[in-house]
């Protein structure tokens, strides 16, 4: 047995050999999880661990720079003793990563190297790198929880508030500060809120919506669970949209739709009053304005139109309404009355004749009216006057298009369109074999009645004040009727309709002395009408103007027809012009 220093000894070995320091120490230093190793003054290494070995191939005898280059120069500042403190850096390992702390080693206050402890750091970088994601992951939701432009609540399970954002503080008009930590029951309970969207969800499991009122403020909130692992709600979200100005902006959106609508209407109205006015067609009864939109509506197909009504109410009025407005109006109207051309010539003057048709004829043959309307408007007025057998030619060109000269064999092809008028019952005169039931059908594919000047009394003051402005212009001179004249007229019954009245109005002006037509200037048969039939008022003052009579006629029909109808539309219905028109009077003559 050597001799030793008993100071040396720490303890004996298994064999019963008396161990030294030295190897305790190795045996000790090799048992741990941590790496050490020692290095002396130049940097050799002195004392390298089991983990120091295995992860960093650090044996003593070998200079720390060959093995670990990167833990060098914090070794070296420690061994140049130009710093005590120790200092921490991570090194790689061959298959972990390391956190080394490295400390000078100082024997009685004297640099006798350094050491080096390593604790494996891979599972803590994890777990860094975790919470670094978990961290952001927070950030993330704190921006967007605070900068959410919708209200946004989070509660628990028990419905205690644990979060409002900014725009929840704002639209509640509430501080954060008053409400996270109370429960919802209790802010209910205390009339903060009406309705809580995290009870109901408490209450049904699910994800609710409700409409609330704040504030002021129109609200829409929803409500959603959050489940754990095991299903259970740990937390309602909340989430609160101020619809006020979303609300406000649909309804403005509606009341502009709505504007658009009645302008556009109006626009529709003025412009088919101008069109009437450009025409001189005077209309104020609902029939009339009917039937004279439907002329307008039609104006712009193909479609064949039979205008019917009695003699004189105007339908070659209409028949020059639908051309203007026609495609074809840069085409020719050609107008025929077939009750003025003799039976005889009817067929040669409609469909043309070639030469030598029949004695008389022009050598060269002559084009009928199809031929020369060919690319217009064929206008066929009192059409039952219409012989059978050009009705059966008719008939054909309404088939195919085609018609045939007279003593021609050859069909030709011509562009018309057919409007077609009579005061006559077309049906009866089918029903007595006067007319061709298949021609019959033909024409009225639009039938358009013309109301008698009767059935739209409203009309009648106007036309007669029209007229005898008119013919007074034309005859340059200034008439004006006394108010007895004029209810007289309004009393006639005028069967002849705007023709009887037009003849009866230049016949007044011409023959009236006097610039006032009075009762004793209109014929006896006039004269003698019951006044008690005029729909008009007949306290008419004298020397009023058209404008102002034609306002009061328009004043005392709306107050008829307010009487009459439950509503506006009711009454736009009736008198054949849109709501916002009937509106828009109302409020003119303060009948509103
Ligand atoms: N609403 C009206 N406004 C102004 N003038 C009108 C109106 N209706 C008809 N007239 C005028 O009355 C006259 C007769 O009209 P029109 O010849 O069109 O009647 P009609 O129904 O075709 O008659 P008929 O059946 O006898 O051919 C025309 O001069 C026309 O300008």
């Amino acid at each position: 047995m050597s001799t030793i220093n008993p100071a040396q000894l720490i303890g004996l070995s298994p064999s019963g050999d008396p161990l030294r320091a030295e190897e305790f120490y190795q045996a000790l230093v090799n048992a741990m999880d941590v790496g050490i190793l020692a290095v002396n003054t130049s940097g050799m290494v002195i004392l390298a661990n089991r983990v120091s070995r295995e992860s960093f191939g650090a044996y003593q005898g070998v200079h720390l720079n060959d093995v670990l280059p990167e833990l060098w120069p914090k070794v070296a500042q420690r061994l140049l003793g130009r710093s005590r403190n120790a200092a921490e850096i991570s090194v790689r390992g061959t298959e972990s990563n390391f956190l080394a702390r490295v400390s000078p080693m100082l024997v009685d206050q004297e640099q006798v190297g350094a050491v080096c402890v390593f604790v494996e750091s891979t599972e803590l970088e994890n777990m860094a790198k975790q919470m670094e994601f978990f961290q952001g992951l927070t950030r993330e939701l704190d921006t967007i929880i605070d900068s959410s432009s919708d209200g946004l609540w989070i509660c628990d399970a028990d419905a205690k508030v644990i979060r409002i954002n900014p725009a929840s503080e704002r639209i509640n008009n509430i501080k954060a500060a008053d409400v996270v930590g109370r429960n919802m029951r209790d802010l209910v309970n205390a009339r903060v809120f009406d309705r809580s969207a995290t009870l109901e969800v408490l209450r049904t499991g699910s994800r609710v919506n409700l409409l609330q009122q704040r504030e002021g403020r129109k609200l829409i909130t929803t409500g959603t669970p959050v489940y754990d692992a095991y299903e259970r709600i740990t937390r309602v979200v909340v989430s609160e949209r101020d619809i006020t100005e979303i609300d406000s902006l649909q309804r403005e959106l509606e009341d502009q739709e709505a504007i658009k609508d009645q302008f556009r209407n109006q626009m529709l109205e003025m412009q088919q009053e101008q069109q009437l006015e450009n025409q001189q067609i005077i209309a104020r009864s609902p029939s009339m304005i009917k039937a004279l939109r439907q002329a307008l509506k039609v104006s712009k197909v193909e479609s064949t139109v039979l205008i019917l009504g009695p003699s004189g109410v105007g339908k070659g009025l209409f028949a020059d309404l639908i051309h203007k407005n026609s495609e074809r109006s840069d085409k020719p109207l050609i107008k025929i009355n077939c009750g003025a051309i003799p039976e005889s010539l009817i067929e040669s003057e409609l469909f043309g004749y070639d030469k030598g048709a029949f004695t008389g004829a022009q050598s060269g043959g002559k084009p009928g009216y199809f031929e020369l309307a060919d690319g217009g408007i064929l206008f066929l007025d009192e059409i039952a006057e219409l012989p059978l057998p050009s009705q059966v030619k008719l008939l054909r060109f309404m088939e195919d298009g085609t018609i045939m000269r007279l003593g021609s064999t050859r069909s030709r092809h011509v562009n018309v369109r057919i409007l077609a008028a009579t005061h006559r019952n077309l049906e009866q005169m089918v029903e007595e074999g006067k007319f061709r039931l298949d021609l019959y059908y033909r024409l009225k594919v639009i039938p358009i009645h013309v109301p008698s000047l009767n059935e739209r009394k409203e009309c009648l003051l106007p036309l007669i004040l029209h007229y005898i402005e008119w013919y007074a212009k034309k005859h340059k001179t200034v008439k004006r009727l006394s108010r007895a004249a004029c209810d007289t007229l309004l009393a006639y019954p005028f069967p002849g309709n705007v023709r009887e009245l037009m003849n009866l109005c230049e016949r007044l002006v011409v023959m009236t002395e006097t610039e006032l037509i009075g009762l004793q200037d209109l014929p006896a048969d006039v004269a003698q009408s019951d006044t008690t039939q005029a729909g008009i008022p007949s306290q008419w003052p004298e020397s009023i103007t058209l404008p102002q009579m034609v306002e009061s006629a328009e004043r005392s029909l709306l107050a008829h027809a307010l009487k009459q109808h439950n509503n506006q539309a009711e009454m736009a219905e009736a008198l054949g012009v849109s709501q916002p028109t009937i509106a828009r009077k109302l409020k003119k003559y303060g009948l509103s």
